[in-house]
């Protein structure tokens, strides 16, 4: 039986798989050979068909899960090409393997039908939340380095990656920037709340990044607002008082109207897509930031983990949350981010596999 955590979330599905590395030479020999092709097209692949991709950099080595000592490997593909992935479960014979598999995410409901009706497989639903928690305690504990902080994220040429020893972590705060944002409140490793949440997520920034400059890739939005500058776009306090607004302490250079240019004819035909690739990102970060920045003040939490993949090669998101974090709380409040970003809800999800395998059928077909 292949180990499997699948989320299916709104934009991406994310599966963590977990690769036994301690089998027997009688298991290796017994192994069926359904699930020898599956194994090796899991992990002798970086790429699966046109956009299905496994984050290599991202695998966690000698791992114990269920007893069993192996590799742990994260893989992704849009949640838009569900129906190549059910047909390559069926061209792998998948459902030979077993008759349910876990899954988490909105996806776990919305293709629950098509995963029995297409590949006969039952999908063991878990909560996405749950599973988002569980898979943040299970890899934080298990990879050395997963937690970091920005020190001097303000300075491009100064700031750095710090690790930061996360052991005792509670309360803290959750941002999980996915298509949309949940902001959840932990309290223990089984306490925790949904405190508040926004549709401006990462699903906004790749959506409106795609209508305003016409790229096509997450990476194409993120390179393009790296070589903009969003103060074309955005109208900044200075634009408004000449100066800083010395009263309530805002610096002349913050923005004071995201887009706040774009009435401007003139400004508008001087702008280019670089600008407004920028000023998306700058605009729905922030307004994360502050709702994140509310949320903490409200639960009285330090910590704020931000997580999700809209944080994928998107170094400039991470360093204006923390610097946001760092700036209007005075330096009371951290934000931290940790290396597996998006995978949280997968690798619980396995977690749940794990836990539950014995008194759910996962026997073979
Ligand atoms: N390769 C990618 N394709 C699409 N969106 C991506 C990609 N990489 C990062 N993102 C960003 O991550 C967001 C999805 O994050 P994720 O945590 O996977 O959420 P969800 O569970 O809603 O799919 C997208 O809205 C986008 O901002
Ligand atoms: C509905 C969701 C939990 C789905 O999770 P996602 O696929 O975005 O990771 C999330 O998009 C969300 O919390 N949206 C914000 C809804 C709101 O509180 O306004």
């Amino acid at each position: 039986m292949p180990w499997f955590g699948m989320d299916i979330g709104g934009t991406l599905t994310k599966l963590v798989y977990f690769e036994p590395k301690d089998t027997t030479e009688t298991e290796e020999r017994d192994e069926l050979e359904t699930l020898k092709v599956i194994r090796h097209y899991l992990v002798g692949n970086q790429a699966y068909g046109k956009t299905g991709l496994r984050d290599v950099h991202l695998e966690m080595k000698d791992q114990s899960i269920g007893g069993r000592r192996g590799s742990l490997h994260f893989i992704r593909f849009p949640t838009s090409e569900m129906n190549a992935f059910l047909e390559l479960c069926k061209a792998k014979n998948f459902n030979s393997l077993v008759s349910a598999i876990c899954a988490t995410g909105g996806g776990a409901y919305k293709f629950e039908g098509d995963f029995l009706e297409k590949v006969g497989l039952t999908l063991h639903k878990f909560d996405e939340l749950d599973c988002l928690i569980k898979g943040i305690h299970y890899i934080d504990r298990n990879n050395p380095c997963e937690c970091y902080y920005w020190r001097n994220p303000g300075n491009a040429e100064e700031s750095i990656k710090v690790p930061f020893d996360f052991r005792d972590p509670y309360p803290y705060l959750v941002v999980n920037i996915g298509s949309g944002v949940s902001v959840l409140a932990v309290r223990g490793p089984k306490d925790y709340r949904r405190v508040s949440g926004t549709s401006l997520g990462g699903g906004t920034f790749f959506g409106l990044c795609c209508l305003l400059t016409g790229c096509e890739t997450f990476e194409d939005a993120i390179e393009l607002a790296s070589r903009g500058d969003n103060r074309t776009v955005d109208k900044l306090v200075k634009d408004i008082y000449g100066g800083d607004y010395t009263r309530f302490h805002l610096s002349g250079d913050t923005v004071a109207s995201s887009f706040g240019h774009m009435n401007n004819k003139e400004k508008r035909e001087n702008t280019s897509k670089e600008d407004l690739a920028r000023a998306t990102l700058t605009t729905l970060t922030n307004n994360i930031g502050s709702i994140a920045r509310m949320c903490a003040v409200t639960e009285k939490i330090e910590h704020i983990v931000f997580v999700g993949n809209f944080l994928r090669v998107n170094t400039i998101s991470m360093k204006l949350l923390a610097s946001a974090m760092e700036f209007w709380s005075n330096g009371g409040m951290k934000a931290l981010f940790l290396e597996h970003e998006g995978y949280f809800g997968a690798m619980g999800c396995l977690m749940e596999y794990v836990g539950s395998s014995r008194s759910f059928s996962f026997s073979s077909t």
